[in-house]
């Protein structure tokens, strides 16, 4: 059973990075006990330097969880047929279980075109339209799973079990790669899921009735403590950069931490929520792929 804290209970603050290490410590364990060697190929195009950041942690933490890791950096110029054509040598090396492409990519090249291209079962962000599908269809146990998502609800579980029969859960924002997933993810685990976007009329009337609220809009501070109802699990999947009160850029998400904490049960701050989970559910889907390829029918 799990007990619902009080509205006048501490929020409990919900650690990400804790999280995500004691994730990243399972899969290496994992890896060791099964003596395998997953393989993961990232694939830089550009210098965006958030998206550099972002590689070099994904390198980073494959090699710490002993993978193979391999990492792709293409100029900005790239045309799609090389993208393509790398991504199909890709696709047919033995040693590569899992294959990502950093987004955003440069205009010249059709992002969506280049996922699709990913053969399915290396799909370790799982944007691929048969994980997707898999996802929506509720075939979860055979879908490479979106790494924000999964992790978001990873977090939830740790609150509520993961049985969320009887909970009603909103999401706001309902982009491919966070909100419609998310969505997804909820319904598979029994919740009583609303999408909320840009034309929902009452937002925050509809919000106030969600026991989880999943925030992934790109709008900073736009959930504020009239959208809350008094012991909620709000997750903040929102990292806007902003300029803060010294001038210098900080890191805020789409819920103003401040008001709706005192409110919530539970909550992830950013930094330090939702986002280390993406890279730690990145790992694991990458030791899922290899494993699949040793044992096809697990
Ligand atoms: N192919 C993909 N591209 C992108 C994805 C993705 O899942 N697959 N997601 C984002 C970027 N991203 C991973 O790629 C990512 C974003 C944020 C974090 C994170 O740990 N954030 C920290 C703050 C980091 C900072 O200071 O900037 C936090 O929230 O605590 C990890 C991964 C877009 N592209």
């Amino acid at each position: 059973m799990t007990i619902a804290p009080s509205s006048s209970d501490k929020p409990r603050i919900l650690d990400g990075k804790r999280t995500a290490s004691a994730l990243v410590d399972e899969v290496r364990e994992t890896v060791e006990r099964e003596g395998l060697t997953p393989g993961l190929a990232v694939v830089l195009v550009g210098d965006d330097p958030a998206s550099q950041v972002y590689v070099r942690n994904k390198g980073r933490r494959a090699e710490a969880c002993g993978f193979l890791s391999r990492q792709y950096d293409l100029p900005a110029t790239t045309t799609q047929a090389d993208l393509l054509a790398l991504i199909e040598s890709l696709n047919s090396d033995p040693d590569i279980h899992g294959i990502l492409v950093q987004l955003p990519l440069p205009a010249q090249i059709d992002a969506d075109r280049v996922i699709q291209a990913i053969a399915p079962d290396k799909d370790v962000d799982g944007f691929h339209y048969l994980n997707v599908g898999r996802l929506a269809t509720g075939t979860i146990d055979a879908a490479l799973l979106p790494c924000t998502p999964k992790g978001a609800l990873h977090l939830i579980e740790q609150v509520l079990g993961a049985d969320l029969s009887g909970k009603r859960a909103v999401v706001i924002g309902r982009s491919n790669i966070v909100g419609k997933p998310m969505a997804s993810l909820l319904l598979a685990r029994n919740a009583t899921v609303t999408v909320i976007h840009s034309r929902t009329p009452s937002p925050a009337e509809i919000c106030r009735q969600a026991d989880i609220v999943v925030a992934a809009v790109g709008v900073p501070g736009l959930v504020t403590g009239d959208w809350i109802k008094p012991g909620a699990v709000v997750i903040d999947v929102g990292i806007n950069r902003v300029e803060g009160e010294d001038g210098k850029g900080k890191l805020v998400g789409d819920v103003d931490f401040d008001a709706v904490a005192p409110l919530a049960s539970a909550i992830t701050p950013v930094p330090g929520g939702v986002g280390p989970m993406t890279i730690a559910m990145l790992m694991h889907n990458t030791l899922q792929a290899a494993r699949r390829r040793s044992a096809p029918s697990s």
